[in-house]
């Protein structure tokens, strides 16, 4: 029978295990925004506030992670996995590849390969961006020129250490981030547990 909740800490973990971020680090900061009722979709889609990824992807995300430690910055995370069930409901709001993927092909968050992030300075406080996450519109595409030069180059700084690090971007999002090798998983529709 196979199980639609997330199979974790099995004995033979490997790259491709589904594993919990804060089991391996306590670097990230966290804003879950789909456990939340703050996003588009203006209702809280996921029963508790977790990041699940493949391992593979853990590591490499940790690896970007020191990257901008050193630099006096952290990642902010607002998604991870994605159960496929979630993008359907995303499709049904906003049925735009450039925004949301389609479900008939599968999200790289629903194999476990994708990340939604942004960075925080020191003092926690978001970089400026020039757009919220999430929306949807020409502004937050990394190829939008009309943005101010604070803005482009916080862009490039997310870009540039995630790109060495192993993640493709994503031009219509400036917080997309797809681990390289992501597309090869999966779909996953599995949920995870909430104590
Ligand atoms: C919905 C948005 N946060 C996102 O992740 N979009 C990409 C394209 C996706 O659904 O994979
Ligand atoms: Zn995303």
């Amino acid at each position: 029978i196979l199980s639609d909740k997330l199979e974790l800490n099995s004995s033979a973990t490997n790259d491709t295990t589904f594993v919990n971020l804060k089991e391996y680090t306590s670097d990230f900061v966290y804003d879950m925004k789909y456990a939340t009722e703050d996003n588009f979709l203006k209702t809280k889609v996921y029963d508790c506030a977790e990041c699940f990824l493949r391992l593979k992807t853990v590591k490499a995300l940790i690896e970007a992670n020191k990257k901008f430690i050193e630099k006096g910055y952290k990642i902010k995370i607002f998604d991870c996995y994605r159960p496929l069930d979630i993008q359907k409901k995303m499709w049904t709001i906003v049925s735009n590849p450039k925004y949301v993927a389609n479900p008939a092909k599968g999200s790289i968050h629903n194999r476990g390969g994708a990340v939604d992030i942004t960075l925080v300075d020191s003092s926690g406080t978001e970089l400026d961006m020039g757009t919220t996450f999430d929306f949807f519109g020409i502004e937050a595409s990394h190829n939008y020129p009309k943005v101010s030069e604070v803005v482009k180059q916080n862009r490039i700084l997310l870009k540039t250490l995630m790109t060495n690090s192993g993640f493709n971007s994503f031009d219509s999002e400036w917080w997309h981030y797809n681990l390289k090798s992501g597309l090869n998983d999966k779909v996953s529709n599995a949920k995870w547990d909430c104590k």
